[in-house]
C-alpha cells in the first residue's frame, strides 16, 4: 500500500481498497509460484544443518537466504513500513541506514505490535511443507541458490498478504466498534465470535474463481508466433507451468485461514490500552 500518497486516514482504510491490495498482490504471488516452480524441489535447502560446513550454522539454506536478503533489505528500513514483516526476528537484524518515513497511523499500535499477530513461522511451515512439494518435480537440480531466490520472493509476498490482514480488521473495526467490542471484553475475548463477523463467505467465493482463471491465464502459453495456446489445467500442469489446484488448494487452506487468524488476533488487542470514555462512546453508537 503507498501510505505516503497524502491520502487521509479513512480513504486509506476503505475496505474496497484494501481489498484491491489484497486482488493486486494475487498477481504477485501466482507469478512468484510460477517462477519457483521452474526449479526441482532441492529438499536440501529446507533441511536444518544441511550446509552447516559452508554456512557455519546449524538453519536450512532458505534460512541463511532470508538471514542475508532481510539483512539488506532492513538497512533501507523494508521493515519500518507497517505491512512488512521480516522473517528473520528484528533484533538479529541491522537498523536502517536513512531515517525513518512518516507513516500515517492507521492501525492501533498495541494491537499491531503484539506478536502473536506475526504469523510468519506459520506461514514459512506451510510453503516448505505443503506448497514447494506441491508445485515442484521432487528432483535435486543443484539450482539452490535460484530456488531460494524465488522461495524468499514467494514468502516475502505471502506475508505481505496474510499481514494484511490487520488493515482489513482494523477497517471492519472501525465501521461497526458496537458490534466487536462486547466479543473483545469478554473474558476470555469470544474468537468464534470474532470470527463469525468478520468472515464473508461470498467474497471467499469469488477469490477462489478468480486465482482459478488468473493462474490459468498467467500460467498459459504462447506459440511463437504470439497465438494462444488452448492447453487444460492437465496440460499445463504437464508443461510444468503452474499447478492451478496447488496455488487454488494454497489459498483456500492455507492463505485465507491464516489472514483470518491475523484479523482475530489483532482485533482481541484491538481495546489494549484504549480508555474507557472511547469505548463507551463507541458502544453508544449503536
Ligand atoms: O475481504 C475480507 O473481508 C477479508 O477479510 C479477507 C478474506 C481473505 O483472506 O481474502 C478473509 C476473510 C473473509 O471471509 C474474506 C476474505
Amino acid at each position: 500500500m503507498n501510505f505516503t500518497s497524502g491520502e487521509d486516514a479513512s480513504q486509506l482504510l476503505s475496505l474496497d481498497r484494501i481489498r484491491g491490495q489484497l486482488i493486486r498482490l494475487e498477481d504477485t504471488i501466482i507469478f512468484s509460484l510460477i517462477e519457483r516452480a521452474q526449479f526441482g524441489l532441492n529438499e536440501k535447502i529446507y533441511q536444518a544443518g544441511a550446509f552447516k560446513d559452508e554456512l557455519d550454522s546449524q538453519g536450512s539454506w532458505l534460512e541463511w537466504f532470508l538471514y542475508e536478503i532481510e539483512s539488506f533489505h532492513a538497512k533501507a528500513r523494508r521493515y519500518t513500513s507497517p505491512d512488512e514483516h521480516s522473517f528473520t526476528p528484528l533484533e538479529k537484524l541491522p537498523k536502517p541506514v536513512i531515517g525513518l518515513q512518516a507513516y500515517p497511523t492507521l492501525l492501533h499500535d498495541p494491537a499491531a505490535r503484539h506478536p502473536s499477530v506475526n504469523v510468519n513461522s506459520k506461514i514459512l511451515d506451510f510453503y516448505v511443507k505443503h506448497i514447494v512439494p506441491g508445485i515442484t518435480p521432487p528432483l535435486d537440480d543443484g539450482n539452490y541458490g535460484s530456488a531460494a531466490t524465488r522461495d524468499v520472493e514467494v514468502l516475502q509476498a505471502l506475508s505481505r498478504r496474510i499481514h494484511f490482514g490487520m488493515f482489513v480488521s482494523e477497517s471492519k473495526f472501525l465501521s461497526a466498534p458496537q458490534d466487536f467490542i462486547p466479543h473483545i471484553l469478554s473474558n476470555p475475548p469470544n474468537t468464534e465470535a470474532l470470527a463469525g463477523l468478520i468472515t464473508k463467505p461470498e467474497v471467499e467465493a469469488k477469490l477462489l474463481i478468480r486465482l482459478r482463471n488468473k493462474a490459468r491465464v498467467y500460467g498459459g502459453e504462447m506459440n511463437a508466433d504470439g497465438t494462444v495456446m488452448e492447453l487444460s489445467d492437465a496440460e499445463l500442469k504437464a508443461r510444468g507451468k503452474i499447478d492451478i489446484e496447488q496455488v487454488v488448494g494454497m489459498y483456500r487452506d492455507w492463505v485465507i485461514p491464516l489472514t483470518k487468524d491475523v484479523e482475530v488476533d489483532y482485533l482481541i488487542h484491538r481495546l489494549d490500552g484504549v480508555p474507557r470514555s472511547q469505548i463507551d462512546a463507541w458502544l453508544g453508537q449503536s
